[in-house]
């Protein structure tokens, strides 16, 4: 923020910046850091607590990336064909927006096996990384346009599922389980119904 004001009040300043350019870039980073992070913690816990296994061994230190697989916080990326292309016989003619199903993708029996299944060892091997390069898993998209905020959303989703996973144990309601269905509605992928459940400290917080 404050290099941001300090080129606004800059007159020599090789790029102009407008007080309403500040503001929109602000409000964007707010809007696609914030709503995703919370999203993708959210999913990752519901997943964790209806696998009471995994998340016994997620205590023992396993990566968090499956829930990232299952649930993208955002769904689709969006580009714009610079030329004309074939895709698997499709004609793309220059112009043309493509909405690319990430979703869909990193659900493709084609690239998993039992796609539908929160398998977090699947991320243990060498089998995928983090920087779109591998275009079986792309939350964060890819390219120019990927995720600038990739790198940053990954320490922050690590920090707060292992404190939260490691602090507490999380029980749902009557032994229920986690509802794992999505509305597809909203920026972020939001739940079906709201994940009712209870954090129960494995610490004595008065105990030296
Ligand atoms: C789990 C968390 C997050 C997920 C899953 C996520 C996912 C994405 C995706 C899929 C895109 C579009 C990429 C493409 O089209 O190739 C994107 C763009 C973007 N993200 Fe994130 N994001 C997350 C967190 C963050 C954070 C923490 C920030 C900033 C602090 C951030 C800032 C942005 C910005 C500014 C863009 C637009 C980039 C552009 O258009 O050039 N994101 N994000």
């Amino acid at each position: 923020m404050d290099i941001l004001l300090e080129t606004y009040k800059d007159a020599d300043a090789e790029v102009k910046l407008t007080r309403d350019q500040i503001k929109n870039f602000v409000m964007e980073l707010f809007m696609a850091g914030v709503d995703t992070t919370v999203a993708a913690i959210r999913w990752a816990m519901e997943e964790l607590i209806n696998h009471p296994n995994i998340f016994k061994i997620l205590r023992e230190e396993i990566d968090s990336v499956e829930s990232l697989r299952l649930h993208p916080p955002s769904h689709f990326l969006r580009r714009l064909s610079n030329k004309d292309s074939k895709i698997n016989n499709f004609d793309i003619q220059k112009g043309t927006r493509v909405f690319i199903n990430v979703y869909m993708l990193m659900r493709d029996p084609n690239c998993y096996k039992e796609p539908e299944k929160f398998v977090p060892e699947l991320f243990l091997g060498n089998c995928t990384e983090m920087k779109g390069r591998d275009f079986h898993y792309l939350p964060f998209g890819s390219g120019r346009r990927g995720c600038p905020g990739a790198s940053l959303a990954t320490s922050l989703l690590h920090a707060t599922i292992g404190a939260l996973v490691q602090c507490f144990d999380w029980k749902v309601k009557d032994g229920e389980k986690a509802d794992t269905e999505a509305t597809g509605i909203g920026y972020s992928g939001a739940f079906a119904s709201p994940l009712p459940c209870y954090p129960i400290t494995r610490f004595d917080p008065f105990q030296e």
